[in-house]
């Protein structure tokens, strides 16, 4: 469903992603993670074609996405920003309800049918209490929430979060996590990044973990998440337990605490 192949890109003469390639199946969900300025923003930047990448190709439900007009993307992926600070002038219902015209970023040709799908999308998060609040007024969490039901709204094949659990409490982080899971359980193929390894190792069929140099290593979590690669990752500070067969990832001072 998505083929990255030996994507490059500098920002001017600086190189950011080198070489990178991975695959996602139809279906997947996949978790991205890798130290802060790895280049993960900018992967999924590239795999949407906003930013053009000098060499390499990018393919999604079959489309080569240098190809792609906007309008198309919009059909094939949604996206989740990291944080979305910009003043935007709508209520909540309207940000969710731009999920059915994507490309327009504005209310044209709108069914009931859309507003229909819209109003879903805020029960399934569980914020249709939200609705008629200015989105400009929303906490930080409360927007990733929204940003999260519009990409749900847009009902495309596949979905980019850019850390979608960042700004989220403990109980909204899991639902996040677990509506995740209900996702991809129709089909839908998800490429999420995260800070955090337990939740990928807990809620990902695949990762795939980035440094500075490219893509350390892919595979599922049971085979990625070993000590050997997170302290490559995170300068040995982590160490890695199993319970029951679930791993769990510790900083190393915590866990030489319990012996
Ligand atoms: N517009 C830009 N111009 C120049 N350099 C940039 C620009 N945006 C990002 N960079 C640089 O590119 C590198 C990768 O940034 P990116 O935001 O993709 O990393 P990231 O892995 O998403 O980081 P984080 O986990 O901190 O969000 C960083 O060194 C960053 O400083």
């Amino acid at each position: 469903m998505l083929k990255v192949k030996n994507i490059h890109f500098n920002y001017g003469n600086t190189p950011v992603l080198n070489d990178l390639s991975f695959n996602v199946e139809e279906g997947q969900l996949c978790g991205l993670f890798g130290p802060n300025g790895c280049g993960k923003t900018t992967l999924f930047k590239c795999c949407m074609n906003f930013l053009k990448y000098k060499e390499g190709a990018v393919v999604m439900d079959g489309v080569d996405i240098s190809e792609c007009k906007i309008e198309d993307m919009a059909k094939i992926v949604a996206y989740v920003p990291q944080e979305h600070k910009p003043p935007f002038p709508y209520l909540v219902k309207e940000v969710v309800l731009m999920g059915r015209t994507p490309h327009l970023g504005g209310f044209f040709g709108i069914s009931k049918n859309d507003k229909e799908k819209a109003w879903d999308a805020l029960k399934l998060l569980d914020i249709t209490h939200l609705a008629d609040i200015p989105y400009n007024q929303l906490s930080g969490g409360q927007r990733q929430m929204v940003l999260i039901a519009r990409a749900i709204a847009q009902e495309t094949r596949i979905i980019f979060l850019d850390e979608p659990t960042s700004a989220l409490d403990f109980s909204n982080q899991m639902r996040i996590w677990d509506l995740m899971r209900k996702v991809k359980e129709q089909g839908i193929t998800i490429l999420a990044c995260s800070h955090d390894p337990n939740h990928v190792s807990w809620f990902c069929d695949k990762v795939v973990v980035m440094n500075r140099d490219g893509i350390l290593c892919q595979g599922t979590p049971h085979d990625v998440i070993t000590e050997s690669v997170l302290n490559d990752v995170y300068q040995d500070m982590c160490t890695v337990r199993s319970f029951d067969g679930v791993k769990m990832v510790l900083p190393r001072s915590v866990s030489s605490r319990f012996g």
